[in-house]
């Protein structure tokens, strides 16, 4: 089976998208996991699969981790995935795109080489639990932003070992089943953030995560006071912007806005 695709990066957590609007497409797991391979495949943190959901009438997101496992949102995919979809809807040049996602209705703006997008209500956070990693107990900030993170304040995120650290908390009984995203976020200023993250589904550090960058600004504005809009310092060295207001003990307009850009396209064969 041919597929024909586009790959693009957002703040370099890279994607492979998919127009399958016509629904012709049945992917299996396997078979994604495969697409995503950096060694037999075109090479990704993950994949988007464009949908027609006939019954709300819209176009669906579907997102799909590079292990083939689906999770309700990707904040860089669908940025990549807005940028990606404009072209194919002739007459919406420039307008706002809405499309429907595991996590609710995304709409996406188009500022120049960057793309904006409405992220869903985050669940409450629960701040500042302990947790017993094998270096003893760390205090850690959980929040659903689309998917679950776990968000750790550290001194210097360059010293962290993202990969060893970021695996335990990801696989910590006190969040299965469905454990959770680790992000660990250095304050670099008044409106300021580096964030690095583990993430689940590729299980491994990438070198952005939008969700993670909109959680860990959301914890940062509990926790440390930091205003709105944050800018965020991810570890492609790109930077991304979250913006939020307050709503109770909550959060609502949520915004995430960084690069979006098509790398190349092409086809792949597929075993079926
Ligand atoms: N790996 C995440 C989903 C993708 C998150 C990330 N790529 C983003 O940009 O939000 C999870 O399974 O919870």
């Amino acid at each position: 089976m041919k597929i024909q695709f586009t790959k693009m990066t957002g703040a370099g957590n890279d994607f492979v998208l998919v127009d399958n609007r016509d629904g012709r497409l049945r992917l299996r797991p396997d078979q994604i996991a495969r697409l995503c391979d950096r060694h037999f495949g075109i090479g990704a943190d993950g994949m988007l699969v464009a949908e027609t959901d006939a019954k709300e009438d819209r176009i669906r997101m579907r997102y799909y981790n590079s292990d083939g496992g689906e999770a309700s949102l990707c904040g860089n995919g669908a940025r990549c995935f807005a940028r990606f979809l404009q072209p194919l809807l002739p007459g919406s040049e420039g307008d706002p795109l809405i499309f429907l996602t595991g996590a609710g209705i995304v709409k996406a703006s188009f500022l120049g080489e960057e793309v904006s997008i409405s992220m869903p209500d985050p669940e409450s956070a629960r701040l500042r639990r302990l947790v017993t990693t094998r270096h003893g107990p760390l205090e850690v900030h959980w929040i659903h932003t689309g998917v679950p993170h776990l968000v750790v304040f550290v001194r210097d995120v360059e010293r962290i070992d993202v990969e060893e650290l970021g695996r335990e908390l990801r696989w910590l009984p006190d969040f299965a089943p469905e454990g959770a995203n680790a992000d660990f976020v250095e304050v670099k200023g008044p409106d300021r953030i580096a964030v690095r993250t583990y993430e689940r589904g590729v299980e491994g550090e990438t070198l952005a995560c939008g969700t993670g960058v909109t959680a860990s600004a959301l914890v940062a504005h509990l926790a440390k006071g930091l205003p709105s809009p944050v800018s965020v310092l991810v570890r492609s060295g790109e930077s991304l912007r979250v913006g939020f207001e307050r709503a109770g003990d909550g959060f609502r307009r949520v915004w995430l806005q960084g690069p979006a850009t098509k790398v190349f396209t092409g086809e792949m064969e597929v075993s079926e």
